[in-house]
Order: structure tokens, then sequence, then C-alpha cells
């Protein structure tokens, strides 16, 4: 047990995890830890060394220094049982391109374990869970690149893995397919299993329960996605549209910085070609803020309000920025 540690279930930590290759320090001590049933993202620049911490988590290298557990153990110590409850979908295609999709899964669920009877259920199972049944003959080197990707993840989760690695496993999909896949890591994660999936979409980290934010070697930012936002913006946003110039709003300006920092009013139009003003101010907490907002706005004739959330593209620039 890690000292200091939370008494929650963690399906993974890392104290202090440093990973060197020769003169070059990838991971300069990360610090992280991931609860069991959650979907954690890990984003960060091209060669921060996303795929080296995931690597240092299955087992595949060492730590040059600090220590991982997962699963409540190191991982270069596995054993085959605790290998049985891992899957891990590494970034390329790795699998047999002469064999058919369905000799593939097979051959991997043998090297699980799986016994003939179980081996036919989970490879039927888990084809159509990927919803490759239909194509279980075909030659897996001829098929579709999204294909081969669903391959490899079903080879991942054939044996029924409580903990799931997958190293950016929609890496040049087309949307649907990308789509496809988070839906497919969420029932996973319903069904109570651990997801740990690297992205080079930064927006799909707003699909992740909880995201850590690697620059630099190290895990500068994590959290859910609205904890990162507040985080890299101080806060929230909160926007309203009054009718009428913001000369109109002058007066009131010092109300509402008494509401918030940072506020910024401007002119506009609306669809109609009358003024506006659109007020913007930013707050701690919208959703508990916006009701005083409305209050001190009682007198205007308010067109609309909302709670904008800037896009998980600006929250990644801004944080990675201020390393
Ligand atoms: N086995 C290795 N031997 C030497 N250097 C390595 C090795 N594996 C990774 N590196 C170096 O570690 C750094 C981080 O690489 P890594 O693949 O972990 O980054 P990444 O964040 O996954 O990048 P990307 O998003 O581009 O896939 C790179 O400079 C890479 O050259």
């Amino acid at each position: 047990m890690w000292a200091g540690g939370s008494t929650s279930v963690a399906a993974i930590r890392a104290e202090g995890l440093v990973k060197r290759f020769g003169g070059e320090e990838v991971l300069k001590g990360v610090d992280l830890s991931v609860e069991e049933g959650e979907i954690f993202g890990l984003i960060g620049p091209s060669g921060a060394g996303k795929s080296t911490l995931m690597r240092s988590l299955t087992g595949y290298l060492s730590p040059t220094q600090g220590e991982v557990e997962v699963l409540g153990r190191a991982p270069v110590a596995f054993g085959p049982k605790e290998k049985r409850r891992v899957g891990y979908m590494p970034q390329g295609f790795v699998l047999y391109g002469q064999l058919s999709v369905r000799q593939n899964l097979n051959f991997v669920a043998g090297l699980y374990g799986l016994r003939f009877g179980e081996r036919r259920r989970r490879v039927r199972e888990t084809l159509e869970f990927v919803e490759l049944w239909e194509h279980r003959r075909k030659v897996a080197g001829d098929v579709s690149g999204g294909m081969q990707r669903r391959l490899q993840l079903a080879a991942a989760i054939v044996h029924e893995p409580e903990l799931l690695f997958v190293d950016e496993p929609t890496a040049n999909l087309d949307p649907i397919l990308r789509r496809r896949f988070w839906e497919e890591f969420r029932s996973l994660r319903d069904e109570g299993r651990t997801i740990f999936v690297t992205t080079q979409y930064v927006g799909e980290a707003e699909l992740c329960d909880r995201v850590g934010l690697l620059a630099g070697g190290s895990i500068v930012a994590a959290g859910t996605p609205d904890e990162l936002r507040h985080q890299a913006f101080g806060g929230e946003n909160i926007e309203l549209h009054v009718a009428g110039e913001p000369s109109r709003l002058t007066e009131h300006l010092g109300l509402l910085e008494d509401l918030g920092s940072d506020v910024e009013v401007r002119g506009g139009q609306n669809g109609k070609g009358e003024a506006v003003s659109v007020v913007r101010l930013l707050v701690d907490d919208a959703d508990s803020k916006l009701p005083e907002v409305l209050k001190a706005f009682d007198w205007a004739d308010i067109r609309s309000a909302n709670v904008p959330k800037p896009s998980f593209d600006e929250v990644f620039f801004r944080l990675v920025r201020e390393q």
C-alpha cells in the first residue's frame, strides 16, 4: 500500500516514475492514480512519453526509478494470473496478417488459456461486440485498417480483462469509427472495467471520466474534463445577451464585478439587426452563480443566458503553454 494513499481502490498507481533511454529522460517523475471502473485518458503533445508511460504500466518496460503498481502489484512481476486480468491494445497491428479474423482471435484466446467451449463462446461474443462476426472468415491482412483496429481491440478484450490499456486506438480512423470505439469503451466501463487510454485527438478527452495531461515528463494536470477546463481558464464563463448598446450597462458594471472577475462587455447585433450587448464574466461555478447574475440583470431585456464551454483543444493549449 502507498503511504498517504486514499481508501478507494486504485487500479493503477505510479509514484515518482522515471524512465530513461540512454541519456534521454522521457518520464521525469510521474505521479498517477487511476481508480477502478473509470475511463482515464492520457493526453499530451507528440513525443511527450505517453506510449512510454503505457509500456511502463503494462510491464513491457521497467522503470528506471520510482514505483508502479497495477492491480496491487508491480507489472514487471506479473505472472499468468495477473496477465489474464489485463488487456493491452498497442498502437500498431501486431496480429497475423495471413490468418483469418476468427483464427487470430482464437489464437489469442488460446494464449490466455481459455478452454475450448469458453474460447468458442468468447470469440463469437467478442467479434459480435466489435461488429466483425460477419467478416470472421476474411484474411486479417486484407481487411480495412478500421477493421484491423477493431480486431486488435477484440484481441485485447477476448479474455474479459478487468483493466484495459489502449494506445491511440482511434488514430487515423474516420469519425464514425472513432465514435464507435468510444461507445465500446463506455460500455466496457459500464460493466465495471477500468480503461486507460491515450489519444492524439484532444477532443476525445471530453469522453473520459478523468484526464491526465503529460507534458515535460510529468503529469501536469489531472482531473475530470470540467476540472481541467476550470484549471486552464481559472473558472467558468457566463455569457448574457442583453438588448441595447453596451453604454446602457455602464452604471451596472460595478455590480457585475462583485459577482465575477474578468468582466467583458462588447457590442453586437442579433439576427434581426438589433443592437445587443454581450456580457461575459468569469466565475468560480457558473451553474450556482447564474441565478444571482440573472437577478442583477432583472431590469434588463435578457435575450439569452448561457454557460459556454471552451473546446478541449483550447484547454489543452492553455495548460501545455503554462508549462
Ligand atoms: N525504446 C526506446 N528507446 C529509446 N528511446 C525511446 C524508446 N521508446 C521511446 N523513446 C523516446 O521517448 C520519447 C517519447 O516517445 P513516446 O513514443 O513515448 O511518446 P508519445 O507521447 O507516445 O508520442 P506520440 O504521441 O507521437 O506517439 C521519444 O523521444 C522517443 O524517441
